[in-house]
């Protein structure tokens, strides 16, 4: 287990397939953010990974790749996350894109820089869960998940993903309580601080993303609203 996972409460989200102004960048990277995710649902190629992570390394800040194609896999990060979609209906999405990955990368995988994620898709209008054909699971099944990605598979990230919509923290709250050793991310719609503090009260980590490139101002509060 990485400890820094433990110590973690804010993540902005990049997307390399938007585009984001030097000037913004420095702002995201200097914010006291603990950490950069680079990563997106579609459009994502290896040039505008390889593009973004540079232009991220001028900074300090710790930078992870979220890999949702096989055609951006790049060394350079200080980690790597991988997503394995829960909820979805078809296995490949959970199951069989990772099984073929490590075939492929096995012998370039370092294991104490590779995290695998449990993902919860929950907003049907995210463009992850269309993608992914996910459905809607309700607050049982959602339990139930986070049970599994606790105690059944052991995978250190628990990620509530909303991504586009603020979510439900009373359902925050209750996979918290279920989880023991799993760290909880939460993602969607974070555009103030008053929502970033709501969210981060049961989860562990929260990751901004979409306000970034809506609302600059409010992105970067959301920062010290979780760690004052
Ligand atoms: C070369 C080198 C050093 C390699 C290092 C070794 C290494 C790390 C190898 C990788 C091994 C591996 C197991 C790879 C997995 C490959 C893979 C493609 C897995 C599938 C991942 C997956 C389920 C993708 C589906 C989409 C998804 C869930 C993406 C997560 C990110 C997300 C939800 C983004 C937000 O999306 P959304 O807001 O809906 O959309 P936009 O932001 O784009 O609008
Ligand atoms: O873009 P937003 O809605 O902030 O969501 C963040 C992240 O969870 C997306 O994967
Ligand atoms: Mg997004």
């Amino acid at each position: 287990m990485n400890t820094l996972l433990k110590q973690w409460e804010h993540i902005f989200k990049l997307d390399p397939a938007k585009e984001i102004t030097d000037e913004d960048l420095e702002k995201i990277c200097e914010s006291g953010t603990d950490a950069i995710i680079v990563g997106g649902t579609d459009n994502i190629t290896l040039d505008s990974v390889l593009d973004l992570l540079s232009r991220i390394r001028r900074y300090t800040v710790p930078c992870i790749l979220e890999i949702s194609s096989m055609d951006a896999i790049t060394p350079g990060f200080d980690y790597y996350y991988i997503p394995m979609v829960l909820n979805s209906k078809e296995k490949k999405w959970m199951m069989d894109m990772q099984h073929q990955a490590i075939k492929d990368y096995v012998d370039m995988m370092e294991f104490s820089e590779i995290f695998f994620e449990g993902y919860c898709i929950l907003n049907e209008d995210a463009k992850a869960f269309t993608y992914t054909n996910s459905y809607l699971p309700d607050e049982e099944d959602v339990i139930a998940y986070a049970y599994m990605v606790d105690k059944v598979f052991h995978l250190p990230i628990f990620y509530l993903e909303y991504s586009g919509r603020y979510g439900d923290p009373a359902l925050v709250a209750k996979v918290k309580a279920q989880l023991q050793h799993a760290t909880l991310f939460y993602g969607g719609g974070i555009e103030t601080a008053a929502q970033a503090k709501e969210m981060k009260q049961n989860a562990d980590v929260i990751v901004v993303g979409n306000s970034v490139y809506t609302n600059m101002k409010q992105a970067l509060q959301t920062v010290s609203a979780v760690k004052e």
